[in-house]
């Protein structure tokens, strides 16, 4: 099994990126593990109380189940990936059965944080946007898809997710074995990560 590990900063990319990469790649040989489905869960608390916590460090992260999760898979086994809810911010009761695949993509912004799953990793990449680039991008999502405003995604960012970042996300960088420059859409990156997948799938 090849492993690949896609991290950078919220609103960079990652997910369009592995979207892009892939499209047009055989469904059953490629799969997908997000570390947003790792977000500890918090269902001791109240939602009040979960609105305040610190998603962008690395604790909020429950990395021994990813970790269990990477093992298995690479045995040849399935896991059942917890579904989290950006809106409850809490994991849901769904869990979404994931199959061992020839390629596993793992796609976070703190999954080069974390020297076991480094280690599982045979490629790992960065995706690099400016920050500015990313604040615009998380706004319109968050606002779109996450069921937040402006207020919310503003007070997180300057609380939380600019410090975490300078100080957790911005350093992995240093692990990555490639950038992915992503201010604008990167179709010849893209078109490498592929390639070097399509070799592993002959
Ligand atoms: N290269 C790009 N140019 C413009 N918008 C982009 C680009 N890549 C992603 N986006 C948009 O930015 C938002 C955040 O992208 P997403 O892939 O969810 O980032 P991440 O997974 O890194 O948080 C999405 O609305 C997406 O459509
Ligand atoms: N309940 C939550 C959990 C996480 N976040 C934010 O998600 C970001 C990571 O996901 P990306 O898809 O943007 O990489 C991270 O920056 C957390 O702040 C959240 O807002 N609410």
């Amino acid at each position: 099994m090849l492993v690949i590990g896609i991290a950078g900063g919220t609103g960079c990319g990652k997910t369009t990126v592995v979207n892009h990469i892939i499209q047009e790649l055989p469904e059953d040989q490629v799969g997908v593990i997000t570390q947003d489905s790792y977000y500890k869960d918090l269902s001791h608390l109240s939602f009040e109380e979960r609105t305040k916590v610190n998603f962008d460090h690395p604790r909020a992260i429950d990395f021994d189940l990813l970790c269990e999760h990477i093992e298995a898979l690479k045995k040849g086994g399935a896991i059942e990936q917890p579904v989290y809810s950006f809106v409850q911010h809490n994991r849901t009761k769904d869990t979404l059965r994931t199959q061992p695949r020839k390629v596993m993509i793992i796609e976070g912004i703190l999954i080069l944080t974390n020297p076991k799953i480094r280690e599982m990793m045979d490629i790992k990449i960065f995706v690099h946007t400016d920050s500015d680039e990313r604040l615009i991008r998380r706004l319109r999502r968050d606002i779109i898809d996450r069921g937040r405003d402006i207020e919310e995604v503003l007070n997180r960012y300057q609380n939380t997710l600019k410090p975490m970042h300078e100080q957790f996300i911005e350093p992995t960088k240093e692990y990555a074995d490639l950038i992915i420059p992503n201010n604008k859409r990167n179709t010849v990156a893209i078109d490498i990560v592929r390639t070097i997948i399509n070799e592993k799938l002959l």
